[in-house]
């Protein structure tokens, strides 16, 4: 049986002389949460389009599921289609659609399924993403921030995913919010066994949730692993990052990590 969500083997990715991947490899197992972090413009979001199949990569491999994107059959990619949720940061959600009918979208364009089995299902994942049936009316005009979030992610679930996609999940929520965003995620996964891959620059959030933390740099993967394998990587994203100050305050609040012996004499003060 699979046990790889995603493969990536071999991978470059080329904007005309700009080279953004080279020789980029990465594994993500069934059921881990994954946070890929990198500088501006290091290539997240373009490697979560490829492997989504919404680019094409210059060379190399890119399999989720056990399926080799470039190589899928149209009904390989709708069969993939129906087993990942996206949440991506822009155009969350459709605006002329209520939310009941943003949650609806994906069952009524995948599966022609009947009108009351799609009511129960909607309502079900409005209650998984902490809603309340009476947000089902309402405009994504008339939603708060955190709201959208939780209504994107509602339809992100609406096939019942093995893979979910997040990008920057967090980004524009206050703490409170982002807590109990991340809190529901961590539930969802443990409840439903997902495999999360998420986009982030929040520091909390990637430690609260990651099973694994990939780094980009230098056009590829610079550190893979948890906090405390990342920390031995000496590499300046990875310092700024994880050891600015911020990141200093954050991780000396994981009691399971010292950081100072992680870290050893030199950068350990
Ligand atoms: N379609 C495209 N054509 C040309 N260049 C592109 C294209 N898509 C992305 N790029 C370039 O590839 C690089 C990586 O972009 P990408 O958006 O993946 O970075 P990122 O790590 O997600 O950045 P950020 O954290 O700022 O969102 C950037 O230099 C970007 O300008």
């Amino acid at each position: 049986m699979e046990t790889n969500a995603i493969e990536i083997r071999g991978l470059w990715t080329q904007f005309g002389n700009h080279i953004v991947h080279q020789d980029l490899d990465l594994t993500v197992k069934k059921g881990e949460i994954v946070s890929i972090v990198g500088g501006s413009g290091s290539g997240k979001t373009t490697l979560l389009r490829e492997i989504l199949g919404l680019q094409k990569p210059s060379r190399g491999t890119v399999k989720v599921l056990g399926i080799d994107i470039d190589k899928a059959s149209a009904s390989e990619m709708r069969r993939l289609d129906d087993r990942w949720g996206v949440l991506f940061q822009q155009g969350a959600l459709f605006s002329a659609l209520s939310v009941f009918d943003n949650i609806a979208l994906p069952m009524r364009e995948l599966h022609g399924l009947p009108e009351s089995l799609i009511t129960n299902a909607v309502l079900l994942k409005l209650q998984m993403a902490g809603l309340s049936p009476d947000d089902a009316v309402k405009m994504p005009a008339d939603l708060s921030g955190g709201m959208i979030k939780r209504v994107a992610l509602a339809r992100a679930l609406s096939l019942e995913p093995d893979l979910l996609f997040l990008d920057e999940p967090t980004a524009g929520l206050d703490p409170a919010l982002s807590d109990s965003f991340v809190d529901l995620i961590s539930g969802l996964h443990d409840e439903l066994h997902l495999t999360v891959v998420m986009v982030s620059h929040d520091l909390d959030t990637i430690l609260d949730l990651s099973t694994q933390i990939i780094v980009l740099a230098d056009k590829k993967v610079v550190a893979s692993g948890l906090p405390e394998d990342i920390l031995r990587v000496r590499h300046p994203f990875i310092e700024n990052f994880f050891l600015g100050n911020r990141g200093r305050k954050v991780l000396a609040g994981l009691s399971h990590l010292n950081v100072a012996k992680v870290l050893g004499g030199s950068n350990g003060k």
